[in-house]
């Protein structure tokens, strides 16, 4: 049975919902676990990666944290799959660098690409919401299996320019920057706790529930349910879906 929704823009989490848990966390994450100690040494100067640093020592409490004491935090949160921001904005210099060489290539489910494509032929805008940072997004879909997906996304939001995805004001301050009205915009995702706070946010909502990841036996929470992307109809608010 197929979901429908009018709407004018969908926005996609990643992790669980566009692409594989089990390709992100078998790895993305060893590769940025083996890295993180000569990023943390070798490249401390450099803006980006002092200030996750300095995000880092601030979470722990430990002012004074050094290079070997915060590898040890960013390991035992991977450990965790805890989305702290920090830990997001090393991983994508890390990865972003990986996929620029060619060493990494994105998963995206089969069913993705071509409702992507669907829906944006329709007039309606993509953007994506993950916890992954804005850099490491961008080369996600710019270095995927199907080839580089980026012109078919409009924006690109993370924990640091809009929040906490558990956050209903998260949610507020993407509509304000996309100019969407809330009840036109669709957020898909694998977890009932982002739903839950996107709806109270005004949004529409679907739980992406795919066999064999983490929030499979979870359900949705009482959300509009999709087996996969193929099961979603998207038209502009409007046009008649
Ligand atoms: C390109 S982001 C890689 C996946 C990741 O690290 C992550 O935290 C994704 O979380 P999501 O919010 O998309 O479930
Ligand atoms: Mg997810």
């Amino acid at each position: 049975m197929s979901l429908r929704f009018a709407a004018d823009c969908v926005v996609l989490d990643i992790e669980g919902t566009t692409s594989a848990t089990g390709f992100v966390v078998d790895v993305l994450y060893p590769y940025s676990r083996s890295r993180f100690g000569s990023l943390l040494t070798e490249r401390a100067a450099e803006p980006a990666v002092r200030r996750a640093a300095e995000q880092v020592r601030a979470l722990l409490g430990e002012p004074a944290a050094d290079a070997p004491r915060i590898v040890q935090a960013l390991n035992s949160w991977l450990d965790e799959d805890r989305k702290a921001t920090p830990l997001k904005t090393l991983q994508g210099i890390v990865w972003s660098e990986g996929f620029a060489r060619g060493e990494l290539v994105s998963h995206f489910y089969e069913d993705v690409v071509p409702a992507l494509r669907r829906w944006r032929a329709g007039g309606v805008r993509l953007h994506v919401y993950s916890s992954g940072s804005v850099a490491a997004q961008r080369a996600w879909f710019g270095h995927s299996a199907q080839g580089d997906l980026l012109p078919l996304v409009d924006g690109l939001y993370d924990t640091e320019n809009a929040g906490p995805k558990q956050s209903p004001g998260s949610y507020r301050a993407i509509s304000e920057a996309i100019g969407a009205p809330p009840g036109r915009t669709l957020f898909l995702s694998d977890r009932p706790a982002e739903l839950d706070a996107a709806r109270t946010a005004g949004w529409l909502t679907a739980g992406v529930r795919r066999p064999g990841e983490p929030y499979y036996a979870q359900g949705t929470g009482g959300h509009p349910e999709a087996g996969s992307f193929a099961g979603i109809d998207v038209a502009r608010a409007g046009s008649g879906p």
